[in-house]
């Protein structure tokens, strides 16, 4: 097919080797250079003449669908990526509960308090990052507080996509428009960072700052335990976990699982106690068995989404075919076209 002018309809999809470095345009717009031997499925939902080096495709038949170019290093900031892609019906959804944090070292209440992590909450972020370096991530969302999203970026660094997370800044419209980027390719390399404070940390009222063991010694650790561990017991004027299963929840369904059903893989960074309350809804458990559920710091969790339910995966050990991406063929196929790509 080289040097000749390629007549494709609009809806096919052609798959692409570049046996040189090429420059790919579509329509008008030129996208990237391409690593040699680089695989690009493109598909053709635009009409135009679209080349790939010396490729010509003339794309006939109007659709009001936008173009998209498909491929590991070529995702745009549409649907339409292979880290996302519809094409398989099923996709990640990865929960980390952030690293230690300052207080959690202390053994203090935290809560609503906004505390960064320790520098071992910073390694096991980082650790975090690495079990999940193979596994797709098209969208991040954290709580409003710095230690879970320190621990999102910190575990960011270490994957091999390398797309750059960027928190978008949606308080008001001048914050929207202050934060905008002009570049569709830089848009293309970027992962949106959704912050909410509906994934914060349950507010733990008046005990945030007390230590924990003081705190039992003095109230008895019975009355602690109850306070901590109970469904439906809030501590004094703080939330139970159930009211903070009411906010993270209605979070979790109103705003993330819209983006999954769309296709998009999702990274979640939050809190122990938000946490236990969206895992209490994907795995159906009861108020009586989520109260044992416990989490530990910088441990990721990942689920599959697959016509409509979740599928507990567990954590990854390490990013190896054992560890994780035998658990199904897509992440098997992702890892692939990471070491296609990067090697
Ligand atoms: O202090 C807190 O905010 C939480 C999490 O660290 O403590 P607990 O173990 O009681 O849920």
């Amino acid at each position: 097919m080289a040097n000749a002018m390629l007549q494709q309809t609009v809806g096919g999809t052609l798959q692409l080797l570049s046996n040189s470095r090429t420059h790919c345009n579509v329509g008008n717009r030129s996208v990237r250079l391409l690593p040699k031997g680089f695989k690009l499925e493109v598909e053709f939902s635009k009409r135009g003449i679209y080349s790939s080096g010396k490729r010509k495709f003339n794309v006939i038949q109007a659709s009001t669908s936008q173009t998209s170019v498909v491929g590991p290093l070529l995702a745009p900031s549409s649907s339409d990526t292979v880290d996302s892609h519809m094409k398989s019906n099923e996709v990640a959804l990865i929960l980390i509960r952030h690293g230690e944090s300052l207080w959690n070292e202390k053994n203090l209440f935290t809560g609503c308090a906004d505390v960064p992590l320790t520098n071992k909450g910073v390694e096991e972020a980082i650790e975090a990052g690495h079990r999940i370096s193979n596994i797709p991530v098209d969208m991040i969302y954290t709580s409003s507080l710095i230690r879970a999203q320190m621990t999102a970026m910190l575990a960011m660094t270490r994957h091999r996509r390398k797309k750059v997370p960027i928190i978008l800044h949606n308080e008001d419209e001048r914050a929207r428009a202050w934060s905008k980027i002009y570049s569709e390719d830089t848009i293309e390399q970027s992962i949106p960072v959704i912050t909410s404070w509906k994934l914060n940390e349950r507010m733990y009222g008046e005990l945030q700052g007390l230590n924990k063991q003081e705190t039992a010694d003095k109230f008895g650790h019975e009355k602690v335990h109850e306070w901590r561990r109970s469904y439906d017991i809030p501590p004094p004027n703080g939330e139970s976990l159930e009211m903070c299963a009411e906010r993270a929840v209605a979070y979790f369904r109103d705003n993330i699982e819209p983006q999954l059903l769309s296709g998009k893989n999702i990274l979640i960074s939050a809190h122990g106690n938000s946490l236990r309350s969206i895992i209490m809804y994907l795995d159906k458990l009861t108020s009586q068995e989520v109260i044992t559920l416990e989490l530990s710091t910088g441990i990721p969790m990942l689920y599959i989404f697959k016509e409509g339910k979740f599928i507990r995966r567990g954590s990854p050990v390490a990013p190896t075919e054992a560890g994780v991406y035998a658990y199904t063929r897509r992440l098997a196929q992702y890892r692939q076209k990471l070491d296609d790509m990067l090697t």
